[in-house]
């Protein structure tokens, strides 16, 4: 029964990384760069009381590596919106899903971010938050598309620049699966039914 359950286990995770093309980025090098935007963030938060906003789900990952990663002391909220729906392309329109626990007048916010693409929901949520009245208001993201800008928002921490191809894994989905996987890589044809076309 146990070894029948963990046999399943074995092929689950086999079945989704057939589904990989790539890895664009290994776990020890998204590790070592979130290491290095937890420094900076310590050293310009030093002596402050620092409220980090997830953008759920995509940022759960990168919310709960960089969090462990500072010494600077923190909270942690989260704010659910959603502009993708089930899709691979941003509709520009977002819902609040969830909204904030607190309120953020007066605070040191930090939004984390798994990806800026379109840039769409970021901006939205940068100015939704800044109506709030934070004392200062910044964003870290994991991952961002420079050539799949629609717009500009200011990102003060970025771990990296990537080509404009849909990502999966640390965080990420295609249709909510992949999210699971300790590194970000890009998905085979055979997974958008084999014409490339990404559609979820
Ligand atoms: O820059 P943009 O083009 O607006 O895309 C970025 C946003 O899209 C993804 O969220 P999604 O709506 O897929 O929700 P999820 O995090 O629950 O997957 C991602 O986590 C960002 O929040
Ligand atoms: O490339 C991506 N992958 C997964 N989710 C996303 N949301 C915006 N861009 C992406
Ligand atoms: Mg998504």
């Amino acid at each position: 029964m146990i070894s029948s359950d963990l046999e399943g286990l074995v092929v689950d995770e086999a079945d989704m990384r057939a589904d990989l093309e790539k890895v664009l980025i290994p776990e020890e090098e998204l590790q070592a760069k979130i290491r290095e935007l937890a420094a900076e963030i310590d050293r310009d938060y030093e002596g402050r009381d620092l409220l980090l906003v997830g953008v759920l789900k995509g940022a759960v990952m990168v919310m709960a590596d960089l969090a462990r990663a500072l010494h600077t002391p923190i909270s942690m909220d989260w704010m659910a919106v959603s502009s993708y729906g089930s899709g691979t392309k941003s509709s520009g329109v977002v819902r609040i899903l969830k909204d904030l626990d607190a309120d953020i007048m007066g605070r040191d916010v930090l939004i984390v971010e798994d990806i800026v693409d379109s840039g769409l929901t970021l901006s939205w949520l940068r100015s939704n938050l800044e109506s709030r009245g934070p004392a200062s208001l910044e964003v870290c993201t994991l991952l961002r598309k420079p050539d799949a800008a629609k717009i500009e928002v200011g990102v003060k921490y970025i771990g990296f620049d990537i080509p404009n191809e849909f990502v999966i894994g640390y965080g990420l989905d295609y249709s909510e699966r992949y999210r699971n996987l300790p590194f970000v890589g890009t998905l085979a044809p055979h997974v958008y039914g084999g014409s490339g076309e990404q559609e979820a």
